[in-house]
């Protein structure tokens, strides 16, 4: 079946973010002696800033509360999140889906606030996306690997689908990939950790692996074809 509409998710795949949360998370946990490890941050992919608070004290023994966690995270955010670039592909991939009138999406487990704090640089490219779902949304009860932010942009698409599986989610997180199957929808995993990191289970239930949004070709999931192609 063809595909009608396209979700994307943001940190990691459209946005290179995920190497600023590891930097940022690093310095964080430096002074009291903890290392911030890809194991720990595989759990955390997808999760609002609250759970990401509790994976990392829980896992890591961090002395401090969440309330600390949240304050202390959102100062080292504050400064890097602005300067957030864009992915290969990205810009090339929504500017021609947006051409095309293919409705797109953002689904996101970031907070809204964070979410214009790392998209700031980029406004007009992301004012194509509609809806942004973000991971505070009153709608949203559970966060990925649920799949409530992935079924809330599908209702809330101006034109919304027929079917959940002719929406296609765009994914660099292994929670990401979990909940876009549980939505019932097609998935494209672009990996932003080690592709021997992911769980060999959700790789094999990936409809398409791709290693850059660029190796993306539209006309295998019946998308227009790039003019470049
Ligand atoms: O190293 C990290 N990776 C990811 C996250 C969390 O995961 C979300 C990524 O959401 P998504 O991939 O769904 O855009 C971020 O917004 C953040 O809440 C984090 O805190 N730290």
């Amino acid at each position: 079946m063809s595909i009608t509409h396209c979700i994307f998710d943001l940190d990691g795949l459209l946005l290179d973010t995920e190497s600023i949360y590891t930097e940022c998370l690093q310095k964080l946990c430096a002074p009291y002696g903890k290392n911030f490890s890809t194991e720990t941050k595989v759990h955390m992919m997808g999760k609002s800033s609250l759970e990401v608070g509790q994976i990392l004290i829980r896992e890591l023994d961090l002395p401090m509360t969440d309330d600390e966690f949240l304050m202390k995270s959102y100062e080292f955010y504050q400064e890097a999140f602005p300067s957030a670039e864009l992915l290969p592909g990205a810009e090339r991939l929504i500017q021609h889906l947006a051409a095309h009138n293919i409705p797109i999406a953002i689904g996101t487990g970031s907070s809204y606030e964070l979410y214009m704090l790392k998209t700031s640089g980029h406004r007009e490219l992301f004012n194509l996306f509609d809806p942004v779902v973000c991971t505070d949304a009153t709608e949203i009860r559970l966060t990925k690997p649920e799949p409530d932010v992935f079924l809330a942009c599908a209702e809330k698409f101006p034109n919304p689908p027929l079917s959940m599986s002719q929406c296609l989610v765009f994914e660099d997180g292994e929670n990401g990939v979990q909940a876009a199957l549980a939505a019932g929808m097609k998935v494209i995993l672009v990996p932003s950790l080690p592709l021997s990191t992911y769980d060999p289970l959700v790789i094999e239930h990936t409809t398409l692996t791709l290693e850059s949004l660029l190796k993306f070709n539209p006309v295998e999931f019946g998308l227009p074809s790039f003019d470049d192609m």
